[in-house]
């Protein structure tokens, strides 16, 4: 049986000169929240948490009854153990401060306890993901200014996949690798180490509804895959749109590929849909580590300085030929 990713980290933490254990504990609880959503996620009708929760979060988004209910199962697997000082969630305004009851620790976790809502009621993948930061030196009681530390200061970010089979895909700064659920054994075994994105692609993923609101580089970009050889491309290109960014980047991260969620003017004021805290900047710490490249299209998303716990970002990520390309395209190349 290959390594469990629990061993797995023990044994990257042992790298680390004076590490305490507290990351180690911190993980455990979000492995074990994991399994409880690829639970809940995998049983649906069964146990009536299909549907709609008739709420709206923060981003004005309607609320799926499995948006509230895997918030709750990752802030109660998380509060309890003396780890974190906060934590922020795609579902919750503010920031959640740990219970007085329980210990407080040093680290801050932002996280998307259902990504691809969309896609719960009709049983395509969906997935968690989380990004970890420390808590600033000296502060118990942290606010969200806390949290709002650039992607390159993440100590940690992982998603979960809950689809055919449920993995945990995971990166410290050291590389990035993939664990699959033994639902028998109840426990994630290292099946994809090392991952790594090809640099190039001829597989782009976007949503094209929303072709007539993107900017010139990116029209343009698109344009060319579309039409491939017969439009000027060495190559031609197909496409994929699963609405999942956890099941897209999941994709690129096994085959490559570039995933495109770009400004659009389809809403004043709105920079993009993806969220920078808690999609953004933990899909790109596991992208870069991947080999690939993460962009806005102007900026590298893990420089931009974070101003809000739900501000929105224009994502461009993955293969980095293609990626480079884009970016090239929006410097007037
Ligand atoms: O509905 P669209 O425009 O295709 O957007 C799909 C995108 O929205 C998301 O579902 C947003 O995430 P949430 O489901 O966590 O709100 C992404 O996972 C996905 O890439
Ligand atoms: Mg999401
Ligand atoms: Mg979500």
């Amino acid at each position: 049986m290959s390594k469990s990713l629990i061993q797995f980290i023990i044994e990257e933490q042992r790298h680390i000169p004076n590490a305490s254990g507290d990351f180690t504990g911190l993980l455990s609880d979000i492995i074990s929240a994991c399994k409880q959503i690829a639970h809940d996620v995998n049983k649906g009708a069964l146990i009536g948490v299909l549907g709609s929760a008739g709420s709206e979060n923060i981003q004005g988004e309607t609320q799926k009854k499995l948006d509230i209910i895997t918030n709750e199962v990752f802030i109660k697997a998380n509060e309890w153990s003396g780890h974190l000082a906060a934590m922020a969630s795609e579902e919750m305004d503010d920031i959640y401060e740990i219970p007085k009851q329980y210990p407080r620790g040093k680290y801050l976790i932002t996280f998307d306890p259902l990504d691809g809502s969309s896609n719960i009621d009709v049983n395509i993948s969906v997935g968690t993901i989380f990004s970890i930061l420390r808590c600033p030196e000296g502060v118990t009681n942290p606010t969200a200014a806390d949290f709002m530390q650039p992607g390159t200061k993440q100590v940690c970010a992982g998603y979960a996949l809950y689809g055919p089979n449920t993995m945990m895909v995971i990166t410290t700064g050291h590389g990035v690798n993939g664990f699959t659920l033994d639902r028998d054994v109840g426990d994630f075994f290292l099946t994809h180490p090392d991952m790594q994105i090809p640099v190039d692609t001829q597989e782009f993923a976007i949503n094209m509804s929303n072709r007539r609101y993107w900017e010139e580089p990116v029209q343009r970009y698109i344009e060319e895959c579309v039409k491939g050889k017969d439009g000027g491309r060495e190559k031609n290109f197909n496409m994929r749109w699963v609405a999942s960014m956890v099941a897209e980047i999941h994709r690129i991260l096994t085959r490559g590929g570039i995933f495109l969620y770009p400004f659009d003017n389809k809403e004043a004021g709105k920079a993009g849909k993806l969220r920078l805290m808690y999609e953004a900047n933990p899909m790109s710490f596991i992208v870069e580590q991947a080999g690939g490249v993460c962009s806005t299209g102007r900026e590298r998303i893990m420089e931009l300085q974070p101003t809000g716990l739900h501000q929105r970002v224009p994502v461009i990520m993955g293969s980095k030929n293609e990626v480079e390309r884009v970016v090239g395209y929006h410097k007037g190349a």
